[in-house]
């Protein structure tokens, strides 16, 4: 492979917004790859990709570059020096890479890679909190997991189309997928592509969606007819997927304490053809009051560390602190001791995070069953989803029954 001069200088760009500035890494990927139009499809793949990698790798390459936050210039080259040498990318002779000790490079990757927090790029603290959560060796294993590349899964709107029909629509625009039995409505691509610009998702045949993720709506076993309240909906990738299974029948709320991402979710619901979602900002307590004793099943998708999905957020884990993930947990706590009370007699809740963390997942649950909110509801089943075993993100749901 040869490095070209301008792609190299849009990824040290983007490194510097985001090591430097704090910028989510998404967001700068597409604010790069606006810098030159003449760019083509594997210009691009090359900047978004070379980016991702380094963020994910961000500990052991700084730690071999020798380099200290903040990174200057020069400092970002050296990190991209040791990204390029350590995949056996030969070096061009700018000046900006003068000097580079190819040797040293290698011998400090085999010297660092004996040790997990460097070999697995992750901070000390978080590598501390998984290897005591889940143990050293499983541990060992499931961050090997997250920190690999995570393929492009779609989910198939049934609303609109079958997935032969969207299989066959995407392979005449030469993008490859195959299905997985273990989730019926999920296509993998064999490839990464740009699926976004396809006439199948502007017709809303298709959305994107790990595979893991597409286990959370199935599990609430929602029926066409019912009233479902989806409490965290986001930009709504979950209540989609109701949506979808309840067959646009019987009435979809979905809730936020953000409106510009239930704005979102409007949007996506026009494109699916889903016609039963409204969505409610939750401007005040009185929105979830309203709601008290009215619904038939109840999704809690709740705000999370997002420990389980650092392959696609590799930033994240040098955002992510511990003061934010204790405030997190109190609010995961807040959301089953009120939103639990939306719950009909007789109906369903599914609490469910992106985290591999026994305390944002079953404890959670423990500790809202053991609470006074929680007495009259029952446990009935649990699905812990690692990455190691999966080959997809890290998911937990647990499935909530009212008495009646
Ligand atoms: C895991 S995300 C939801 C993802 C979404 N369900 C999906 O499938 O695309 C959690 C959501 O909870 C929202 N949130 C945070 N605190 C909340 C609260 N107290 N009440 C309701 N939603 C909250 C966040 O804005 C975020 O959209």
């Amino acid at each position: 492979m040869r490095l070209h001069r301008n792609l190299v200088f849009a990824v040290v760009d983007a490194l510097n917004l985001i090591f430097n500035e704090g910028e989510y890494a998404d967001k700068v990927i597409r604010k790069v790859l606006k810098f030159d139009k003449r760019w083509g499809v594997r210009d691009r793949g090359f900047i978004a990709e070379t980016t991702y990698e380094i963020v994910r790798w961000k500990r052991l390459y700084t730690t071999i570059a020798e380099v200290k936050e903040p990174y200057t210039r020069a400092d970002l080259f050296r990190v991209f020096a040791v990204w390029a040498t350590l995949r056996g990318i030969q070096i061009p002779d700018w000046k900006q890479f003068e000097k580079t000790p190819t040797r040293k490079i290698k011998g400090r990757f085999d010297e660092l890679s004996k040790i997990r927090k460097y070999r697995e790029s992750v901070p000390d603290w978080i590598d501390e909190l998984g290897a005591n959560a889940l143990g050293e060796s499983f541990w060992d294993k499931e961050l090997a997991a997250l920190n690999e590349t995570a393929p492009v899964v779609l989910r198939v709107n049934t609303l609109k189309t079958g997935k032969q029909t969207l299989l066959k629509a995407l392979a005449e625009q030469e993008i490859h997928a195959y299905g997985n039995k273990a989730y019926p409505d999920a296509l993998i691509l064999k490839e990464r592509a740009d699926v976004f610009k396809t006439e199948a998702f502007k017709k809303g045949w298709f959305e994107v969606q790990d595979a893991s993720s597409q286990l959370v709506a199935p599990f609430l076993d929602v029926k066409p007819g019912q009233r479902v309240v989806d409490a965290c909906a986001g930009a709504g990738g979950k209540s989609l997927h109701l949506a979808a299974l309840m067959q646009n029948k019987g009435q979809l709320i979905s809730l936020d304490i953000h409106a510009h991402k239930l704005q979102e979710l409007k949007q996506r619901a026009k494109r699916n053809g889903a016609h039963n979602v409204e969505t409610r900002p939750i401007e005040s307590n009185k929105v979830i009051k309203k709601l008290y004793g009215k619904a038939d099943r109840l999704l809690l998708d709740a705000p999370c560390s997002g420990l389980g999905v650092i392959r696609r957020n590799p930033d994240s884990k040098w955002k992510l602190d511990a003061a934010f993930l204790d405030r997190v947990m109190q609010t995961q706590q807040k959301i089953l001791q009120q939103y639990s009370k939306i719950i009909k007699p007789n109906g369903k809740m599914v609490y469910a995070t992106c985290s591999i963390l026994p305390q944002e997942n079953r404890q959670q649950v423990d500790t809202f069953l053991a609470s006074e909110a929680g007495d009259g509801f029952e446990f009935v089943n649990e699905q812990k989803v690692f990455a190691s075993k999966s080959g997809f993100d890290g998911f937990y749901m647990a499935l909530l029954e009212k008495k009646g």
